[in-house]
């Protein structure tokens, strides 16, 4: 079994573990499986591949797309070292508000599939880092939504201080703002 499916401290998450089969020419692995995701409960179609690169102290985030254009996402990263974070933003869900982070990096393989209704950001650690990522939906601008990053009621623990912010992201509203009714 090529990939190891490990479930995150919040329901829904995943950190997947490929098999590297490393010989004298270098490694390969298996980045994707349709059939072994299915097995372990991750059955969507992915429709769109993403990569984007970022300098040291770059923090992209919290974004999310609201339904019916909900992304789930498949993330790693291939060169260089994030710190990754999702925070569940589902209606309903008994752990809404709460976070998991996990730093990615071609050192450890490491993948992690983020599913619909979490918001997702990531901040590099590195020089540069080169981010990749799957997507179950289109982008679809119309739907695009998110949450600041130093967000007081999340308190997510960024390890970079003073991180590189667009100015979309810092203009994205608080939880707090987007009213106590608000799921996705
Ligand atoms: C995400 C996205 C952006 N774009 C365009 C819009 C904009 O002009 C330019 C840069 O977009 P952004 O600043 O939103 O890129 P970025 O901050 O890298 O956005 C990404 O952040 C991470 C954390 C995610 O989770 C992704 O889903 C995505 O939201 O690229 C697309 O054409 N297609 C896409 O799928």
């Amino acid at each position: 079994m090529p990939c190891t499916f490990t479930p995150g401290p919040i329901p829904g998450l995943v950190i997947i573990q490929p098999r590297v089969f490393a010989d004298d020419r270098g490694w390969f692995m298996e980045s994707y499986k349709k059939s072994e995701f299915i097995d372990h409960g991750i059955s969507e179609d992915f429709v769109q591949d993403n990569h984007s690169r970022s300098i040291r102290g770059v923090l992209r985030g919290l974004h999310f797309q609201r339904s019916p254009h909900a992304q789930g996402k498949l993330v790693r990263c291939l060169d260089g070292r994030v710190w990754d974070v999702a925070v569940d933003l589902r209606r309903g869900s008994p752990t809404f508000g709460r976070y998991h982070g996990i730093e990615l990096s071609p050192e450890n393989s490491t993948m992690f599939y983020i599913p619909p209704g979490f918001a997702h950001g990531f901040i590099t650690l590195s020089e540069h880092a080169e981010f990749v990522y799957k997507c179950t939906e289109e982008y679809a601008p119309e739907s695009d939504g998110g949450v600041r990053w130093d967000d007081p009621d999340l308190a997510l623990p960024w390890p970079l201080d003073q991180p590189l912010v667009s100015p979309k992201d810092s203009q994205l509203p608080f939880l707090a703002d987007l009213g106590k009714d608000f799921a996705l």
